[in-house]
């Protein structure tokens, strides 16, 4: 199906809007013949011996009075009509993107820039408004007064008519011609100003980086390079159209050298009254300016097309990670977590994990740890189903996690990752993200397991406190203790912190370590940490390594077996004995 006939269907509730819009239109555009028809009447009772009567003329005043009144009016509902039902969809379209991005797993968004996805949703939509509410009508209403002075013309006079028609053939020529180059650079055009927003986004968020790194110099003269390659496409394509517009004026006025050459020589022979030359003239300044206005309209159509191709890009994409048809809801009452022969990987290279198998007891705590890189949050992108395995099976309480519905699979656990992110809004807020209708206690309790309502309560406006833009406010630890907060207060059978305390100092870690073993018990939890002392009271632990479970056992167990776990921890032991010693003798 065409991108036009998609979006009138995509349009369909805004059908009636639109149809009263057209009507506005199409009454606008008839009673434009109006006054050509008087000023022809009006010459032809001048030219009558004696002239025109008093009559006529108040007849000719009065209906010139109402049909430009009418005119307005129609004028005034075609705008306003058509600017509702365009203003209408256009936020319906931008959800539709939005909603269709929310539905795609994370493989979607590898090779996407976050600016680019917003200027599709943004940009390119407002590009469709344009072709809604401006460009389509005009079409319509211009079409239609092509149509009705060509019958006009006819009637007056044929032969000159057919004449006067010579340059139309031209017209659609250079038309045609236009469309054809000038559409790429259209799409260019929106391509590029995608491009500079996914940029600028990227500086946005990384502008600490860039100060931090003295980038600034490099990132202005990579934000030149964009801004002058979108001047560049955008001067192209205007210069095309300003090349494209003076063309279609000349042909066009070509009519008007005909009638005015041979409707003068016909009139003066009395081969044709001088009203119909007048009317004629008149009816043909009617009959090119609208053509002109339809080549223009092209460009206006090329670059919603140009929007319109991204935009269905966006919704046509395929999400890798699918619902079944008759996905059912997860009922996850004990929270056992199981992995049988998984293995995956990101892209056609080497295996991310392969044929890893474990159970998670339910109730029980599970600790996840390895060199870095192994693939320890991979195991946990794969249970929330951020991606699917290429091999193997996971399972919660038995239930195929890929024959229930995404939602219910995500209700039934809760993440913290290394990268906390938080929304700009209050502490309350973000803590009772997953939860909005928690109380008060209920926050505040979460707060306090995470370890976080010390802190909160120190701020000038405690739990209504702004955080700012991804919990700028606040400091890397204070992040990880609200996410942690987050995460408990949902309560979900599961509970799973990657790296969730790697920003918090010793105590406080020790702290909330205390408080997620508490939730021991109620609740299945997955660690997965670097520092040992995180790790070491789990009720069992596995080692991820080159992608496969190298080990598996308690702490005192995986001591005894001396292989991987046994070094890490030795490493680490250095580490802090080496850390300890500095301390002393500084
Ligand atoms: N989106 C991605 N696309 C391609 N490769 C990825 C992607 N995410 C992770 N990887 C690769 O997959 C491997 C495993 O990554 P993962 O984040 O699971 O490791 P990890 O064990 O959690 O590491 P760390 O301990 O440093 O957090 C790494 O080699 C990483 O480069």
């Amino acid at each position: 199906m065409g991108f036009t006939a998609r979006l009138i269907l995509m349009a369909k509730r805004h059908w009636g809007t639109l149809a009263v819009a057209c009507l506005g239109i199409i009454g606008a555009a008839l009673l434009n013949l109006v006054t050509p028809e008087i000023v022809r009447r009006l010459t032809a009772s001048l030219e009558l011996p004696g002239g025109a009567n008093t009559q006529l003329l108040v007849l000719f005043s009065l209906i010139l009075v109402g049909a430009y009144l009418l005119r307005a009016v129609c004028r005034f509902i075609s705008l306003a009509i058509s600017h509702l039902a365009a203003w209408r969809f256009v936020p319906e379209l931008t959800l539709t993107v939005y909603d269709k991005l929310q539905s795609l797993s994370m493989r979607y968004f590898h090779d996407k820039q976050t600016g680019e996805l917003m200027s599709r949703m943004i940009n390119d939509t407002r590009q469709i408004e344009i072709l809604v509410a401006h460009a389509l009508p005009d079409l319509v209403s211009n079409v239609l007064i092509v149509v009705s002075v060509a019958v006009m013309l006819f009637c007056i006079n044929w032969q000159l008519a057919l004449l006067t028609l010579i340059p139309v053939p031209l017209v659609v020529l250079v038309g045609g011609q236009f469309s054809k180059r000038v559409a790429p650079l259209f799409r260019i055009n929106q391509q590029v100003l995608g491009e500079l927003n996914g940029v600028l986004q990227d500086n946005l968020s990384g502008m600490k980086e860039i100060q931090t790194f003295g980038q600034e110099g490099t990132e202005h003269e990579k934000m030149v390079k964009r801004c002058k390659r979108y001047s560049e496409v955008n001067i192209r394509a205007n210069f095309a159209n300003a090349f494209f517009n003076p063309a279609v004026e000349f042909l066009t006025s070509l009519g008007t050298v005909i009638v005015v050459g041979l409707g003068g020589f016909m009139a003066s022979r009395q081969a044709m009254p001088v009203s119909d030359v007048v009317g004629f003239l008149m009816y043909l300044s009617l009959f090119y300016q609208p053509l002109a206005i339809l080549a223009r309209l092209v460009e206006d159509v090329q670059m919603a097309y140009a929007s319109a191709v991204r935009v269905f890009d966006v919704l046509d994409a395929e999400s890798e990670v699918k619902e079944e048809p008759d996905a059912g809801e997860l009922k996850a009452e004990r929270g056992e977590v199981s992995f049988e022969q998984v293995s995956f990987r990101y892209e056609e290279k080497e295996p991310v994990l392969e044929d890893v198998s474990f159970t998670a007891a339910p109730g029980r705590m599970l600790a996840i740890v390895g060199p870095t890189g192994e693939g320890k949050s991979t195991l946990i992108s794969l249970l929330e189903r951020f991606y699917d395995p290429l091999q193997g099976t996971i399972r919660i309480d038995g239930q195929d996690i890929r024959g229930v519905t995404l939602a219910s699979l995500r209700s039934q656990i809760s993440l913290v990752l290394q990268d906390t992110f938080l929304f700009n809004g209050t502490i309350a807020q973000n803590i009772s993200y997953g939860m909005p209708d928690a109380s008060v206690e209920q926050i505040v309790q979460a707060a306090v397991t995470a370890r976080a309502d010390g802190f909160i309560q120190g701020m000038p406006d405690g739990y209504n406190t702004v955080v700012g833009e991804r919990g700028v406010r606040l400091s890397g630890g204070q992040k990880q203790r609200l996410a942690i907060a987050r995460a408990v207060l949902r309560q979900t059978p599961i509970l799973v912190l990657d790296e969730a305390t790697s920003a918090v100092d010793t105590e406080t870690e020790c702290e909330i370590q205390a408080a997620i073993e508490q939730l021991s018990g109620t609740r299945t939890i997955i660690v997965i940490a670097h520092r040992l002392s995180t790790v070491m009271r789990a009720d069992q632990i596995l080692v991820l390594h080159h992608g496969r479970i190298a080990e598996q056992g308690t702490h005192q167990e995986l001591l005894e077996k001396n292989g991987v776990y046994a070094r890490l921890c030795h490493v680490q032991q250095l580490q802090e004995q080496t850390l300890q010693f500095l301390g002393g003798s500084l």
